[in-house]
């Protein structure tokens, strides 16, 4: 990626619901460097989640600009590329299927990119021993720990090489040892991966340890 592709440029973001009764961001602008964890942090309802959505494509803004890796998340044929080649998404609950086993979940992304089966599990080995997982890969979700089940969430979205990862409250639903371990991992992927991390978290000490905290208060950014 050139210096100039910021993995996030937002300006000026407005997102409502409810036809417009509901305003939930105003005049958001973030941008996010190649190898940099950001902590969105903020009480439940600040908008969070919503600004995790709109960068990930899975919402669009009613109002500013938005360029994710280079491309519009607006745009239809740009979300496709963008979840297929640059952007990873990991939710609090994980959204893995449980009755798959973890090398089966880590494989989904990878199902449409038409890389070789053979490419594939090469790609799901590495992931897998890089974030301790290689022993589990044949176990069903449904058999693992909550620890293990992000891990392999994180696994997933790494599947695709993303230069962007973004990660929703990841250790939330974690013992605080647990969630810890997760938090580091993300750390280093921005710092020895070089890749974007957005982290949605209201755990101080997570927030604290990022690069760079914004502080989300009732759909408005400050930086701290
Ligand atoms: N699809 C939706 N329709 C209507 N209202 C919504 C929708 N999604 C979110 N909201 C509302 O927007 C506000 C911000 O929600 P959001 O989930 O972004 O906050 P958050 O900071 O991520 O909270 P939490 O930490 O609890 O996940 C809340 O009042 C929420 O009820």
């Amino acid at each position: 990626m050139s210096e100039t592709v910021l993995p996030v440029r937002a300006t000026h973001l407005a997102k409502s619901y409810d036809g417009g009764r509901l305003p939930v961001l105003h005049e958001v602008s973030l941008q996010v460097r190649p190898g940099e964890i950001v902590a969105l942090w903020g009480a439940s309802g600040s908008g969070k989640s919503t600004l995790l959505h709109l960068l990930g494509g899975l919402d669009v803004p009613d109002r500013g600009e938005l360029s994710v890796c280079g491309l519009d998340p607006r745009d239809e044929a740009a979300r496709i590329e963008l979840r297929r080649r640059h952007l990873g998404f990991v939710f609090q609950l994980h959204n893995l299927i449980p009755d798959l086993t973890m090398e089966e979940n880590i494989a989904v992304p990878a199902l449409a990119t038409g890389v070789s089966s053979a490419q594939r599990t090469q790609r799901i080995r590495l992931l897998a021993e890089q974030l301790g997982l290689a022993h589990r890969l044949g176990h069903r979700i449904q058999d693992l720990s909550g620890g293990e089940r992000q891990r392999t969430a994180i696994c997933r979205a790494l599947m695709n090489s993303p230069r962007l990862l973004l990660a929703d409250e990841p250790t939330g639903s974690l013992d605080e040892e647990t969630g810890s371990a997760v938090f580091a991992l993300l750390k280093d992927l921005a710092e020895r991966d070089g890749i974007a991390v957005v982290i949605a978290t209201h755990e101080r000490r997570f927030a604290e340890a990022c690069h760079r905290l914004v502080r989300m208060r009732n759909g408005r950014l400050a930086e701290t």
